[in-house]
């Protein structure tokens, strides 16, 4: 768990609670990230466009937390790419700081659609920062990728080793994180964390929220899902002839949960730290796992096997991509309590509950 007194957010008393806005808050990280800013005393603002996501998550948040919570968890309905719409966010309160989650994340749909992810990932931070910067708020917390590590030459990887996008998605969050370098070297007073996930996956413990795909999962563990439930019949396994324990590729999985009190450490951090200046953490477990592990391991909470089949390498995949742990327990405080164990647990649980996500039913699917 992120280091931190139960009550970090509230500090000192009613009138002076922290208050945080959360972009891209009704989505996967966004909605666990919320809830325990909720938790740790924080005043919550989400917007979100509901592109990738639906209210009902949000109401999820608010029925986890309880009614008292509840009333510090406030909503806009807005799009980063409309300077209007930054706008009505910014006259609506004062923020402390700001966590920004909202973008596009589709490496596939970037090589089909590069324009939309540089509109929208791009256009949405600029916007985004300017807004920030006009209402005096200068602290950030910039949700990064473990893509800018492009395919490692060595892991685990640490946040210096070199940096390389190998699609459009990629590009973007590599853009973003040079160009969040650049504004911070102009503008000293700012205090910015990069966060660079590895994969994120389970769900809160509950099984009330978790990831909802919409369309075909491209990531492992929501098909995996999705075949558990009965919705896709087999899963393929992309590439057996790696040089791993198995041959199949790793990963450094990282449940949700852990990725959220991650986040909460490196809020901590920018209001301990006046001269952070701009810092690139990794959220990883430091541990890899392989994709048949992986399916083992599911297999486990599930109670059932699950059909796969062997299949050619999927392009542009990396062998092996761990995370080194050790900038983030040093500085953040931080660590991941999770294995995959306990991932598999909970998005088997979150499945169970929702077979179609938050949408309830197949017809209402998409
Ligand atoms: N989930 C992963 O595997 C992963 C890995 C590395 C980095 N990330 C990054 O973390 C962030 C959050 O990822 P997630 O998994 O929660 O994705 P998600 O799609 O579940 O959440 C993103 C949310 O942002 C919203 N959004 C997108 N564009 C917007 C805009 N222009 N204005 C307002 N809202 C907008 C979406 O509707 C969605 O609710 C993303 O920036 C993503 O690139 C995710
Ligand atoms: O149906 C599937 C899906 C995935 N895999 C394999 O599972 C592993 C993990 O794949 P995936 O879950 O898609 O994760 P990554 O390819 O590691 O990429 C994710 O994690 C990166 C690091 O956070 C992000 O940059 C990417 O955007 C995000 O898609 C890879 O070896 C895939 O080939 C399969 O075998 N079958």
């Amino acid at each position: 768990m992120a280091n931190g007194g139960a009550d970090a957010g509230n500090g000192g008393g009613e009138g002076t609670r922290r208050s945080v806005l959360v972009t891209g808050g009704a989505g996967f990280i966004g909605t666990h990230t919320a809830l325990q800013l909720l938790e740790k005393g924080y005043d919550v603002t989400a917007v979100d466009n509901f592109h990738n996501s639906v209210p009902e998550a949000l109401e999820r948040v608010r029925h986890i937390v309880g009614p008292a919570l509840s009333t510090r968890l406030h909503f806009i309905l807005g799009d980063l790419t409309i300077k209007e719409d930054l706008e009505k966010v910014f006259a609506a309160k004062r923020y402390d700081a700001v966590i920004h989650f909202a973008g596009l994340k589709a490496v596939g749909e970037s090589v089909a659609h590069p324009e939309m992810y540089n509109r929208n990932n791009i256009v949405g931070t600029v916007n985004l920062y300017d807004a920030m910067k006009e209402h005096g708020c200068n602290k950030l917390v910039f949700s990064s990728s473990a893509t800018v590590y492009g395919q490692p030459e060595k892991v685990p990887c640490v946040e210096d080793s070199a940096l390389k996008a190998l699609n459009p998605y990629g590009r973007t969050k590599l853009y973003l994180e040079e160009m969040l370098r650049d504004y911070q070297h102009a503008n000293p007073e700012g205090r910015t964390i990069l966060l660079r996930y590895f994969n994120p996956i389970g769900a809160h413990e509950s099984g009330e929220i978790g990831e909802d795909p919409r369309g075909i999962p491209n990531n492992l563990l929501p098909y995996i899902q999705q075949v558990a439930v009965g919705r896709l019949p087999v899963l393929n396994v992309y590439g057996h002839d790696y040089r791993t324990r198995d041959g199949t590729a790793v990963r450094d999985y990282i449940h949700v949960v852990d990725l959220a009190s991650g986040h909460i450490a490196a809020l901590e951090k920018l209001f301990a730290t006046p001269d952070i200046g701009c810092v690139a953490y990794n959220l990883g477990t430091g541990r890899g796992t392989t994709v048949l592990e992986m399916v083992h391991a599911f297999e486990k909470a599930y109670g059932k096997k699950i059909p796969i089949k062997m299949c050619p390498r999927r392009p542009g995949d990396s062998e092996e991509v761990y995370a080194s742990t050790e900038k983030a327990e040093r500085e953040l405080g931080w660590r991941a309590q999770y294995g995959v164990e306990e991932m598999c647990r909970d998005q088997w649980k979150w499945a169970a509950k929702n077979p179609y996500g938050y949408r309830g039913s197949a017809d209402k699917k998409d």
